[in-house]
């Protein structure tokens, strides 16, 4: 039988709307409005589609998003002046640099130098160490849309084997914690899996829950997964396809016609991780301006 779809971008339209009445909310009561500050290096065209879409879902829903453009050759100097002046600024809760950065510059430099209280992404130490100890903290855009998918459906994660197959410190590592914690919406036993896993397919096949965050263009099939599986597929690829307006068309990790007709459900590309995660963005914008209001 089919899959059921999980459908990513109705819930994230769902928690967007709940998102947009909280922040009328914020300014009617103490006069707060949500603010980011989307910074983008360079002319990566994904990264171009992504800032764009992030700072429309802003504009959407009523946080105030302000765009920083540097050119490519930017230095390492110049994006760090920025940061901490953005550090500075009232206005701005939440500070997000679009990954990935041109290779002169030193990624974990500039995500040091982001004030862990506004770095809404969650990739700061600060708040990857929270994650570990299960302290409150910003999650991971992702992996926080992930979870909150699988809870929206009704997906059971206590107790339930969590597949992970990928190890990124933005996707793979982060998901296998949060579902791991002794908390709501998680105490998942999970198995991380990655290139050098010895019979994937025989671990993958005992999972009731599969994360695919491989970077891999439909590399988990049908015979990969069990009828009783919940597929989520993170994987964003583009794959040249002449016969598309735009010379390509996007896939997930997954493939998603194959393995559609055998598991139990499955998150689609275009359409599921990918919203969620603008949604989850928004989300720790609205809990950081929050959270100014008790510093
Ligand atoms: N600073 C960050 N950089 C990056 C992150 C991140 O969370 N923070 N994640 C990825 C890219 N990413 C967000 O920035 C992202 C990827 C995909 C989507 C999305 O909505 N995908 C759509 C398809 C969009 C398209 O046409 O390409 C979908 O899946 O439906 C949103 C955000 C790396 N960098
Ligand atoms: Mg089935």
């Amino acid at each position: 039988m089919a899959a059921t779809i999980i459908d990513g971008k109705k819930i994230a339209e769902t928690i967007q709307q709940e998102l947009a009445e909280e922040i009328k909310q914020l300014q009617a009561e103490h006069h707060l409005t949500p603010g980011l500050a989307v910074v983008l290096v360079g002319e990566n065209p994904a990264s171009k589609v992504y800032v764009r879409n992030k700072n429309k879902a802003c504009h959407d829903i009523g946080i105030y998003s302000e765009q920083h453009n540097l050119p490519q050759e930017a230095s390492e100097q110049e994006l760090l002046a920025l940061i901490q002046q953005l550090n500075h600024d009232d206005k701005i809760h939440g500070i997000l640099v679009q990954l990935p950065l041109p290779d002169h510059i030193d990624e974990h430099k500039v995500i040091n130098t982001i004030l862990p209280e506004k770095d809404v992404d969650g990739f700061h130490p600060v708040n990857i160490g929270k994650l570990m100890i299960g302290e409150k903290g910003f999650r991971p855009c992702t992996p926080f849309g992930v979870q909150k998918m699988l809870s929206y459906s009704g997906v059971p994660i206590d107790g339930a084997h969590v597949v992970v197959v990928g190890r990124s410190n933005i996707v793979g590592k982060p998901i296998a914690n949060m579902l791991l914690q002794k908390q709501p919406d998680a105490n998942a036993t999970v198995t991380v899996c990655h290139s050098r896993t010895k019979d994937l397919a025989a671990i993958t096949r005992q999972a009731d829950i599969l994360i695919a965050a491989i970077g891999q263009p439909e590399m988990i099939t049908a015979e990969m997964v069990s009828e009783n599986a919940v597929v989520i597929d993170v994987g964003v690829n583009r794959i040249e396809d002449p016969a598309s307006k735009t010379g390509y068309r996007l896939v997930g990790d997954v493939k998603f016609d194959e393995v559609s007709q055998k598991c139990k459900a499955i998150s689609p590309v275009p359409g599921g991780v990918g919203p969620m995660t603008i949604t989850m963005l928004l989300y720790n914008t609205v809990e950081s301006a929050k959270q100014s209001l008790e510093r």
